[in-house]
Formats: C-alpha cells, sequence, structure tokens
C-alpha cells in the first residue's frame, strides 16, 4: 500500500503556498496574533463547486494587503487573511460581489450566520419564479409569454455577474455553460424553457447552500466563542488578547468565557466546557486546576495564570487542524479534479462539432442538432462529480470532530475506511496510563529513603512517562518537594528509562535494561512478582540503591473496542515498550483477545512492525500516546494518538487524534471511515449515472433542455444530501428515549438482580445534575437538545483530576445515598455525590445497533470506578456481560442494562 499516509501532511491552505514555502505551512495565525494580519470570515454564497475556487483566488490575490486566500467549497466559506489596514473587510467583500459572489463577512460569534442569510430565496429567484408561472397563462393571453423570458433575465443576473468574471479570467463555468444555453433556447424561441432553466438553476443553487450551510454551521465557530479582550487581574485594565503573553494572570467573571489557557490561581468556580468536550456537566475548578479558552465560567471570580499565547490555545490549535482537514484533497478528490479538468473542455468542443458538423453538411433539421447540443453543453458541468467527494469529506470530518476525533484530512479518512490491521501501544492507550505504586523500597539501607524519594522525584519531574506522574505524585505525597531545577543533566533511554545528574550523583532510573547501561556492579535483585507489574530500578553513581513497582489497569471499553474492530475483520495487536509480564497482563485483562503481543519495543521497533504489518497484511492502523510511538504513528496508514494527554510528539505526529481517552471511538472511526467511502462511491456513480443517463436519452429519444438542467442541478442538490447523511448520528437521535428507558428499567430490574448476586444496591432514582431539574428518562429529549445542538462541534478533553465519562446522554439512576463532598470531576456531579449511587451512562452506538452503559459509582473516586456492560438491544433487559470494576479502593462490581 503506497502509503497515503506520508503525504498526508495537511496541505497548506489554498492560496497560502507562500506561507508554505516559508516553512509556515498553514501557520499563519502566529502572524495575525502579532496585530498585523487579521482572518475574515466571508459566507460566499456563489460558490457552486471547485470551479469557482481559481476564481476566488485570483480575485482575491492581487490586493494589496491580502496574504492567504482558503476557499472551503463544501460550506462555501472564504477565510482571507489580510492587513486591516490595506485591505478592509468591506473591500474584500466588494470585490467579490461584483463578480456575484454574493458575499458576507461571518458575525463574529456565530458559525450559523450564512444559515440565517440565505434562509429564504433571494428576491431575485422569487420574482424569477412569479414571472415564470404568469407566463404559463400565455394561451389564454399569448403575450404573457414575453414574462418568461423577462424571467430568465431577472433570475440571470448572478449567474452573469459570475459569468463575466470567469470569463475576464479565461476559464469556463457553469455559469458561461448554462447563459449559453439560456440564449440559445431563447434563440430557438422556447422562452418557457429559457426561463425555467435560470429558474432551475437558481433554486437548486439556493437550495444546495442552505444545506451546506446547515452542515457547516459550528464547524468554524470553535475560535470564535473566545473573546478578544481579556482584564488582567491586577490592574483591572483591558487589554487585548495580542498582548498577552505566559504567565500573565487574567480576571475571569462569572459568565465570562475564558479568554486563555492556563491554570486557576485563585478563586473557585464551575466551568461549562461543553463547547470543547461535550460534556453537559459544569466542571468544578479551583486554585491549580487547568481551564480551556472558549470555556465558560459559569458561577464564580477566578484568576487564571496563562500557560500559552492566545494562537498556541487548543482551542487554537483545534481550529487550524479543521481548517487544514477541509482543504487537504483526497486521492479520490484529485483524481475526480483532474478528469473534471478535461472533461469539460471536451463536451464543450463535442457540442460544437454537433451543431457545426450537420450545418456544414446542410443537414435538414438543424434546430434537433442544435437543441442537443444545448443539452451538451448543460451538461459539460462537472458539478455533482466534482462535489461528489468534498461534500461527503467535510461532512465526515465534521461528524468525527463532534465524537472527539480530530482527523488532520480527507485523504485520512479514506484510508480509515480501508484498514485491515490496527497496533495498539499499551502504556496510555490500552491501559490508563495511570500507575499507582505497589512498592518502593531502598536497597540494604544504601540510602536514606527520603533522600532516594528526592532524588527520583525531581529527576521524574522532567519526564513525561506516565510512570513519571505516578512516581512524582507518590513523593509528594510523602511531603517530599521535588526540585527538578537541581537536575543538571538530563537524558530519556528509549524503552529503558531515564537518567540525570543531581547534587553531584549520577541516578538512572528505569527497567532492566537500564542496569546494563548504567554498569552497576550489584546484582539484579529479585523484585517480589507482583502480578503483571512493571518493576523499576534506581541506580546511583553504579550501584542499585532503590527498588519500586508499578501497576496500571486496562481501559473500561478496550477490549470491547478490540471485539468491535474483529466483527469488521481488522486484526488487533499490541506493541509495547514494557516488558512482556507486563503484556501478558494486560491481555489477560483483556480476554486474551490481542492477536499477538510485542514487548520490550524500542520505537525503531515499533517502526520495524508497522512496516512488516503495513507489506503483509495491508492498510495498518496505529494508535499511541508516546513519545516512543510518533515514528510509528507517522509509519502507518492512519496513526491515532489518544488524548491530549498524549505527547506533543505524538499528537504532532499522527494523523488523527483523539480529544478523550474513550478508545471505543477508534472502531468508530473505522465504521465512519467506511461509510465515507461508500457514500463517496455512491457520490460518483450516481453523478456519472445521471449525466450518462440524460445524453442517451437526448441522443436516442429527443433532446429536452430542462430535464438535462434539472438532471445537473438536481443531481448537485442529491450528492449534498446524501453526503449529509454522514452528519446524522440516527442512533443518537431516535433511540434515545427508547434505549434510555430501557436503561432504566433494566437497571431497576437487574438491581433486584443484583441484590441477589449481593451487588450493591443499585436501585434507580434520578440524578440531578446542576442546573439541571432530576432528570427521568423521559426528558431525554430536552436534555439532548439543550445540551447538544446539532450543528455544535463536541470535542471531547481528556479530564486532568479523576476520570471523565464521555457521554451523550445521561440517563442517570442512581440509589441516592447521604450526600458527601466527593466532587472528583464532572461525572460526580451527575451521581450527585451520593456516597452509594450508581449512575448508568449511555451512549448510543453510531450505527444504531447497540448501545454502551457505563455505570458509574459514586463513592470516592466516582468516575473512575465504572463498569462497562453491553445491551445488544434496547428490548434487550437481559446482560451480555458486566464487568466489576477492578482497582480502586471503592470498586463496585455491578450489573446494569
Ligand atoms: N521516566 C521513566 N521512569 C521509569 N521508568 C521508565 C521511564 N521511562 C521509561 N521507563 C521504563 O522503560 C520502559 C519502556 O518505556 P517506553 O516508554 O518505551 O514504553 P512504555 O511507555 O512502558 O510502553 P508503551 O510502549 O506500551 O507505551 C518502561 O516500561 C519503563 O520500565
Ligand atoms: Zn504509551
Amino acid at each position: 500500500m503506497p502509503g497515503p499516509a506520508v503525504d498526508a501532511a495537511p496541505a497548506a491552505a489554498r492560496g497560502g503556498d507562500r506561507d508554505a514555502a516559508a516553512g509556515g505551512g498553514g501557520r499563519c495565525t502566529k502572524a495575525a496574533a502579532a496585530g498585523e494580519w487579521e482572518k475574515t470570515y466571508l459566507d460566499v454564497l456563489g460558490i457552486c463547486c471547485t470551479a469557482e475556487v481559481a476564481l476566488v483566488e485570483r480575485l482575491l490575490s492581487p490586493i494589496a494587503g491580502v496574504r492567504a486566500v482558503t476557499v472551503v467549497v463544501p460550506s462555501r466559506t472564504v477565510i482571507v487573511e489580510h492587513d486591516t489596514a490595506a485591505a478592509s473587510q468591506f473591500h474584500i467583500v466588494k470585490v467579490l460581489n461584483k463578480a456575484g459572489l454574493e458575499a458576507s463577512v461571518r458575525a463574529y460569534g456565530g458559525g450559523g450566520g450564512a444559515a440565517a442569510v440565505v434562509r429564504w430565496p433571494r428576491p431575485f429567484i422569487v420574482a424569477c419564479g412569479v414571472l415564470l408561472l404568469a407566463s404559463l397563462l400565455a394561451p389564454l393571453l399569448p403575450p404573457l409569454r414575453w414574462l418568461a423570458l423577462a424571467a430568465a433575465c431577472v433570475g440571470s443576473q448572478p449567474m452573469l455577474l459570475r459569468a463575466l468574471a470567469a470569463a475576464g479570467e479565461l476559464t469556463l463555468d457553469i455559469n458561461i455553460l448554462m447563459l449559453i444555453a439560456v440564449a440559445g433556447a431563447a434563440a430557438l424561441g422556447s422562452y418557457t424553457e429559457a426561463g425555467a432553466i435560470v429558474f432551475l438553476f437558481t433554486v437548486a443553487e439556493w437550495l444546495e447552500t442552505l444545506a451546506c450551510t446547515r452542515a457547516s454551521a459550528g464547524m468554524l465557530s470553535l475560535m470564535s466563542t473566545v473573546p478578544k479582550n481579556v482584564v488582567l487581574a491586577e490592574t483591572g485594565q483591558v487589554v487585548g488578547m495580542g498582548d498577552v503573553g505566559v504567565g500573565t494572570v487574567v480576571a475571569v467573571r462569572a459568565g465570562e468565557v475564558v479568554p486563555v489557557d492556563g491554570v486557576v490561581v485563585s478563586g473557585h468556580s464551575e466551568v461549562d466546557e461543553s463547547s470543547l468536550t461535550g460534556e453537559s456537566f459544569p466542571v468544578p475548578k479551583q486554585p491549580q486546576s487547568e481551564v480551556w479558552a472558549g470555556t465558560m465560567n459559569l458561577d464564580g471570580y477566578i484568576s487564571v495564570r496563562t500557560t500559552a499565547l492566545a494562537e498556541n490555545s487548543t482551542v487554537a490549535k483545534m481550529e487550524r487542524l479543521v481548517e487544514e482537514a477541509q482543504n487537504s484533497r483526497s486521492k479520490t478528490q484529485r483524481l475526480i479534479d483532474s478528469c473534471a479538468k478535461y472533461y469539460t473542455p471536451a463536451v464543450v468542443v463535442l457540442a460544437a462539432g454537433v451543431v457545426l458538423v450537420p450545418l456544414v453538411l446542410g443537414a435538414h433539421d438543424l434546430k434537433q442538432w442544435f437543441q442537443l447540443s444545448l443539452v451538451l453543453l448543460v451538461s459539460a458541468c462537472p458539478c455533482a462529480l466534482v462535489l461528489s467527494t468534498p461534500v461527503a469529506t467535510f461532512c465526515a470530518l465534521l461528524r468525527a470532530a463532534r465524537m472527539g476525533l480530530l482527523i488532520k484530512g480527507g485523504n485520512i479518512l479514506e484510508s480509515l475506511g480501508e484498514i485491515r490491521i490496527a497496533a495498539f501501544d499499551k502504556t496510555g492507550t490500552i491501559t490508563r496510563g495511570e500507575f499507582s505504586i505497589n512498592t518502593f523500597h531502598v536497597v540494604e539501607d544504601k540510602v536514606e529513603m527520603s533522600q532516594l524519594l528526592y532524588w527520583v522525584s525531581s529527576i521524574e519531574s522532567k519526564s513525561s512517562h506516565p510512570m513519571a506522574a505516578a512516581l512524582v505524585e507518590y513523593v509528594q505525597s510523602k511531603s517530599i518537594r521535588p526540585e527538578p531545577e537541581n537536575v543538571t543533566e538530563f537524558h530519556i533511554y528509549h524503552g529503558e528509562g531515564i537518567y540525570g545528574a543531581i547534587g553531584g550523583k549520577h541516578i538512572y532510573i528505569g527497567n532492566e535494561k537500564i542496569i546494563a547501561r548504567s554498569s552497576c556492579r550489584a546484582p539484579v535483585q529479585e523484585m517480589d512478582d507482583l502480578k503483571g507489574a512493571s518493576n523499576g530500578h534506581v541506580i546511583c553513581d553504579g550501584d542499585l540503591v532503590g527498588l519500586f513497582s508499578l501497576s496500571d489497569n486496562c481501559r473500561t471499553g478496550a477490549a470491547k473496542a478490540i471485539k468491535e474492530l474483529r466483527s469488521m475483520g481488522i486484526k488487533s495487536v499490541m506493541l509495547t515498550g514494557d516488558s512482556a509480564a507486563a503484556a501478558k497482563h494486560a491481555q489477560e485483562q483483556l480476554g486474551g483477545i490481542l492477536e499477538e503481543l510485542h514487548s520490550e519495543l524500542l520505537p525503531e521497533d515499533k517502526v520495524r512492525l508497522i512496516t512488516k504489518f503495513k507489506a503483509s497484511v495491508g492498510p495498518t492502523l496505529m494508535v499511541g500516546d508516546g513519545m516512543n510511538d510518533a515514528p510509528a504513528l507517522a509509519t502507518a496508514d492512519v496513526g491515532i494518538s489518544m488524548g491530549l494527554s498524549g505527547s506533543a510528539a505524538a499528537i504532532e505526529t499522527s494523523h488523527a487524534m483523539l480529544m478523550s481517552s474513550d478508545i471505543l471511538r477508534v472502531p468508530k472511526a473505522v465504521r465512519l471511515g467506511r461509510r465515507t467511502r461508500q457514500t463517496i462511491a455512491v457520490n460518483v456513480v450516481f453523478s456519472i449515472s445521471t449525466k450518462a443517463a440524460v445524453l442517451v436519452l437526448a441522443v436516442v429519444w429527443r433532446p429536452v433542455l430542462w430535464v438535462a438542467v434539472l438532471a445537473d442541478v438536481g443531481t448537485c442538490l442529491l450528492v449534498v444530501l446524501h453526503s449529509m447523511l454522514l452528519l446524522r448520528d440516527t442512533a443518537t437521535k431516535r433511540s434515545c428515549c427508547r434505549t434510555s428507558k430501557a436503561c432504566c428499567g433494566t437497571a431497576k430490574s437487574q438491581a433486584k438482580k443484583s441484590q441477589h448476586a449481593g451487588a450493591p444496591n443499585t436501585e434507580t432514582t434520578g440524578v440531578k445534575g446542576p442546573g439541571e431539574k432530576a432528570k427521568g428518562c423521559h426528558s431525554c429529549h430536552k436534555h439532548k437538545h439543550t445540551k447538544l445542538p446539532v450543528d455544535s462541534v463536541v470535542i471531547a478533553i481528556p479530564a486532568r483530576a479523576g476520570e471523565h465519562v464521555h457521554r451523550k446522554e445521561v440517563h442517570a439512576t442512581a440509589e441516592g445515598g447521604h450526600t458527601s463532598s466527593g466532587g472528583c470531576c464532572s461525572a460526580s456531579r451527575a451521581c450527585g455525590g451520593a456516597s452509594t449511587a450508581l449512575a448508568a451512562i449511555c451512549t448510543p452506538h453510531g450505527n444504531g445497533e447497540d448501545e454502551v452503559c457505563n455505570i458509574i459509582s459514586a463513592r470516592t473516586s466516582c468516575c473512575s470506578n465504572k463498569a462497562r456492560s453491553r445491551c445488544s438491544s434496547p428490548k434487550d433487559a437481559g446482560c451480555k456481560d458486566a464487568v466489576g470494576c477492578s482497582g480502586g479502593k471503592d470498586s463496585i462490581s455491578a450489573l446494569v442494562c
């Protein structure tokens, strides 16, 4: 498989090639933040298909002060990066409108602006329709037939402007073709037909725009929620976002949108992160909590120290990715575009021949030939074919973003649909990457425990490995403060561990391999072999001084995700840098579902294996999080990085980013890729066959111009509508109440069963989320509409404290105990803080087949103690399987569904 993955680097924005050449690859916002450049989003309704892209670029690029032009065809959006002093928004809009492109500046703060603009047909369309209708009375009053001609004239105004602009640029576009057809029909005396062509064309265009804007509303609104100004906490001064450096403390009052990514310094509040995560529940924030730009401070005053510049905020990065993805062209699209380039001129030449040859030969029924020629001309527009890929890709990318998966381009989506084998990294991907320390001891009293802990924590503070975080936290819990600033040398040995120098001591920390590297004199110690635990060694100046062991648990849903992949005919394997024992332990937790285990791998070993899979099995998916996974992620046909918790290297090199830690979205993504490929195939076949049918009909029966036009614009519209089916998550909408009832009902009945089984009481009562009335299962529609607008981009960010549970719907079913403090994360609120509560969280499946119910226990650490079980159908009250919560002091085994 010639890896499309390799050329998957996000394509530089169209017209922004100059930036790309300068090495900035679409990174234009950097300069913009400096204050000179501004990005303006324009709704340009006159963009019909990719034919207009070149036109828009050629119109705007020469304007002084315009630096980059990006045209997003499916959403009819033009993004212009310009110097406001040299080229005003007004001027840009004027230039586009002069060419009849119907441009308007998208209102700041709302992605759905365009939808409002195009809700009603424009006056010229209405006038065209009315005149055409009146002309149909011509049999009663013959002069009325002229009204049809008037209709054609009135309706074709914008077409004419666009045609002129295109002709000026020496390009042949749909507008020119249609105008020739209209003029031809008029010349033949078929005024009604001329009027009908114009009316059909304009109405179809309007409907298409309506559909497109519905699809794209919200896509570009990610960034627009972020305020442009901030209030400095110390002085109360209001300054522009561009002037805020890292480390500035800004004030965020209740009801305001957090303007920056940062850490809370003072104050307590609840923040609604739904714009980023889709979480409907406010997340409590206190000093040290992280907050993100674009989220809403609900009810308290907080001051936030910025940790990133505005252009590097999570939301800005996401927006950049989304934009780049929209503009990267997939393989299929490139193929179609290059075919379309030859198709139009070829058909136009043919059309000319059809008139000229009979003319020269002196044929009798010239009118017939002339009509055939016009039909051919109308059919020369490859609109539907050209749209068949980008609209489908666009809708699928949007769908993916809503389920928390940012895909860096349409070609990746197509590759996703071809995957034959999936390779998973272990630590942080299959497992949580949240280690707990089993043992930590000094070897033969060689050093003081406190000294050892100080060394380890100080050096580990410099590592981003999940083990490092656990070790540092462990040491801090012993009231020892790590001092990473005292570590004078630091080095990472991939697959082995780390090295650091502190206080003149040379210290290595890592697995067995690091012992050899450190030229340790002491014999390898026997560790008390805890099942599946990873063992760590601390070597100080060539002497083994400390031993520790840590363990990690598999992610909820990992086994199910792999099972689902298998049901799709995809093989799953594990690639880990950890020991064979740890790999085997994870495999046991998964019920032995992985087909191959590869352990103790170095980053280059992972690359080698991926290359092997690509050659021997086929298109390969790699899912990973660590720095050691980055090269393998880049090598795979599709590399998915896990969560924002993943290492920066993994996020950078991967082709798609899972914004939550829900591994179940991996099979969903593959399914979406398959659906996209199917949709594109159907679109292509449909648009080619209608063209062929019209031509055949014209030749064997008789050429009817309006049928050709209807087929042309109708196909375009149908292609758009068909692609929009990708946006639909049928399961979410339809099965919502049905399943919720099922869940509640079944939870109740199961609660009884589980009581017999000795499991904790899981009787059901409503659970309140903050700001919400207690919801039974019946209010889910309302809940749905208020919390998850159809057009919003929902991107899940992994929780820092505890763990978020990503959900579409919360049908809480909990037994209220005594209220307790709790409050570990948003989900704890779902549980109502009850000490023995259980909440079932149901996530309907994309394909509408089944749904997943998470059970959240609301003890002290409610969110992490969840069990997951599966209802195969809403009616199926019985449990397929139930997994007891493993780990955690308050673990609960429960049967639900
Ligand atoms: N910062 C660290 N502190 C202690 N040990 C480490 C550290 N980094 C790596 N190691 C040791 O090196 C081993 C391999 O690390 P590596 O990052 O290659 O893989 P991993 O993250 O454990 O597994 P996976 O490849 O599944 O993510 C780890 O299992 C651990 O024993
Ligand atoms: Zn990992």
